[in-house]
């Protein structure tokens, strides 16, 4: 038995619809907890006290994949929260590998684990000045000394030209680092499909232009959240 993992939601399968591996079919495990509070998060649910979580063991989690999506994954993607913050996931991670399953993990890069050395695809996304949260950058530097570049990718939500500017400082910093630019949605809550699918898709047309005027994002990608412009604030998808 390891200490459980706080779970909020397995879900699946479904498209990876940001940044490294976006559109690659995977299976989701959100856990619970976060160190950071950031304004704009589109998960407070798995922080704030609205969600309840289920305390699991690794092999509780994939029987939940197993019976969501029998013999229909290949890859799973642990998501929060902050994922980092749960010692358990190590024998979670492990207990995949051994099944030939590839794994990701979403994290914003403020708690190291040595685990996340044998995650496949690590996405750190620093957080820019609208969230409100303040990048430790001692410790993103370790992570990016730290993980093999072809594991590791970086993605920056934008909001506005702050942002952006913090976006490139990131870039300017790791320069070899993969890095994607996220369209940031402002509205969380809205049920308004339409009007949230015109307004990031301005918002992304948006930060197109910066990025393709801009000399110094010259080896930058840009996506949107697929899966808001697919589903909008839908939530397990
Ligand atoms: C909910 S977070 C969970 C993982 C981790 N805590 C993190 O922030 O990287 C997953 C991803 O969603 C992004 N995200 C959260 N709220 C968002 C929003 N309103 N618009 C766009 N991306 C958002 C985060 O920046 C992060 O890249
Ligand atoms: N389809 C889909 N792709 C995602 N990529 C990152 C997500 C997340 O919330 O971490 C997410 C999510 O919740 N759904
Ligand atoms: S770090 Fe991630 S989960 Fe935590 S508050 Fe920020 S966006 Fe939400
Ligand atoms: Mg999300």
């Amino acid at each position: 038995m390891v200490k459980p993992i706080p779970v909020l939601e397995v879900f699946g399968p479904t498209i990876q619809g940001e940044g490294m591996v976006i559109g690659q079919k995977t299976m989701f495990v959100r856990t619970g907890g976060c160190d950071y509070r950031c304004s704009w998060c589109d998960s407070a649910f798995t922080w704030d006290g609205t969600g309840k979580s289920e305390a699991l063991q690794p092999e509780e989690i994939i029987n939940r994949l197993d019976a969501l999506a029998p013999s229909q994954y290949k890859h799973v993607t642990i998501s929060g929260g902050n994922p980092l913050l749960h010692q358990g996931i190590a024998q979670l991670i492990e207990q995949l590998n051994e099944r030939g399953i590839k794994t990701a993990v979403e994290t914003q890069g403020s708690l190291w684990q040595d685990w996340l050395l044998a995650v496949d695809d690590v996405t750190i996304s620093p957080k820019p000045p609208s969230s409100g949260m303040k990048t430790d950058w001692d410790k993103l530097d370790y992570f990016i000394d730290t993980l093999e570049p072809s594991q590791l990718s970086l993605k920056v939500v934008v909001f506005d030209e702050i942002d952006y500017a913090y976006a490139k400082d990131v870039h300017k910093r790791y320069p070899t680092t993969s890095l994607y630019l996220q369209v940031g949605n402002e509205d969380t809550t809205t049920g308004d499909q339409n009007r949230l699918l015109t307004q990031l898709l301005d918002r992304y047309e948006q930060l197109i232009n910066w990025t393709m005027e801009d000399t110094e994002m010259n080896y930058v990608r840009v996506l949107p959240q697929l899966h808001t412009l697919l589903w909008g604030n839908k939530r397990g998808v």
